[in-house]
C-alpha cells in the first residue's frame, strides 16, 4: 500500500483560501499513491481557538469541495486530515462544532466522517467549544495491487488512550490513521505512543503530524509510519515535507501469525 504522508506548516499570515488551494495542490502531486494523509484541523488552525467558529463549515462544504476534486484527480483515497465541522441540529447542552475527519475515494466521493472522541485541552479549547464524537469508524482502503486494507481513524489527543485503538482493533482495524496537531514541547510522547500502539495492538500506524508555528504554538512535525512489529519505516522532521512509504501489508497477518499475542488477551 502506496501511502503518502504530508506534514503541512502554516503559519497565522496564510488564510484559508489560500492554504486550501496549496493543499489541494500538493494532494495532485502525489497521484500513484493509495492513501494520502492530512494533519489534523489544518484549514482552522489546530491552536487558533478565536477563529474555530468563524471556520467551521459543513462536511460538504468548501474544504470539503476542494479536498474532493483533489482527490478525484490524483486517484487516491484522501484522508483530508479534520475541519471544525458545524451541523445541526446541536443537543440541548450542546455547542454545535466538531473536530471532524473526512475520508475520500477516490471518486471524490465522502466515504467516511470520524468526530474526534476525546477533546484536547482541559477545560479550555475543544472541551469548551466542541463536542465529542461518540462513533469508531472503521473503513475498507482499496489498494491498487489488489484488495483492500481495513483502517481505523482516530486523531490527535485520541493516542492517548489505548482502550479507543483495542475497539478499534476488534471492528477489524489493521491500520491506524491518526492525523494531529501535536506541540514539539510534548513530540517524545507522539513518537513513543504512535510505537506502542502498533506494538500493543499488532496494526500498522501512519501519524502525520503538523509543522511550523501558529496561533503561538510550536508544532511537532515528526510524523512517522511504524509497521506491526513496531519497526519505524519512514519518520519525518521538524518541517514541512512528505513522506512517501510503500507498506508491506503481508508482514501485518504474517507477524499475528508467528506472534500471536492477541489471542493471549483475557479481560475482553
Ligand atoms: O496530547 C497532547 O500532548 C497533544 C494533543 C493535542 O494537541 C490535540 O489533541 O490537539
Amino acid at each position: 500500500m502506496k501511502v503518502a504522508l504530508i506534514q503541512l506548516a502554516y503559519g497565522d499570515d496564510e488564510s484559508v483560501l489560500d492554504r486550501t488551494a496549496r493543499v489541494a495542490h500538493l494532494v495532485r502531486a502525489q497521484a500513484g499513491h493509495d492513501l494520502v494523509v492530512l494533519p489534523e484541523l489544518w484549514p482552522a488552525g489546530g491552536f487558533d481557538y478565536t477563529a474555530w467558529d468563524e471556520r467551521a463549515e459543513a462536511v460538504d462544504g468548501p474544504v470539503a469541495q476542494a479536498l474532493a476534486a483533489a482527490a478525484r484527480d490524483a486517484r487516491v483515497t484522501l484522508h483530508g486530515g479534520s475541519i471544525v465541522e458545524r451541523a445541526e441540529p446541536v443537543e440541548a447542552d450542546g455547542r454545535g462544532l466538531w473536530n471532524t475527519s473526512l475520508v475520500f475515494s477516490p471518486d471524490g466521493e465522502l466515504v467516511a466522517t470520524y468526530r474526534k472522541i476525546h477533546r484536547f485541552g482541559f477545560g479550555e479549547g475543544e472541551p469548551s467549544l466542541m463536542d465529542a464524537g461518540a462513533d469508531l469508524v472503521v473503513l475498507d482502503v482499496p489498494v491498487a495491487t489488489g484488495g483492500t486494507v481495513s483502517v481505523g481513524l482516530s486523531t490527535c489527543y485520541d493516542l492517548r488512550f489505548p482502550e479507543l485503538y483495542r475497539r478499534l482493533l476488534d471492528r477489524g482495524a489493521e491500520v491506524f490513521v491518526i492525523p494531529a496537531a501535536w506541540p514539539r514541547r510534548r513530540v517524545a510522547h507522539w513518537t513513543l505512543l504512535g510505537q506502542a500502539r502498533a506494538v500493543e495492538d499488532q496494526c500498522v500506524v501512519i501519524q502525520c503530524n503538523t509543522a511550523g508555528t501558529h496561533a503561538r504554538h510550536e508544532m511537532g512535525g515528526h510524523s512517522q509510519v511504524v509497521d506491526a512489529t513496531g519497526k519505524v519505516l519512514a519518520a519525518a522532521g521538524l518541517d514541512e515535507e512528505v513522506l512517501s512509504i510503500d507498506i508491506d501489508t503481508t508482514v501485518t497477518p504474517e507477524w499475528r501469525r508467528t506472534f500471536p499475542v492477541l489471542a493471549d488477551r483475557r479481560l475482553s
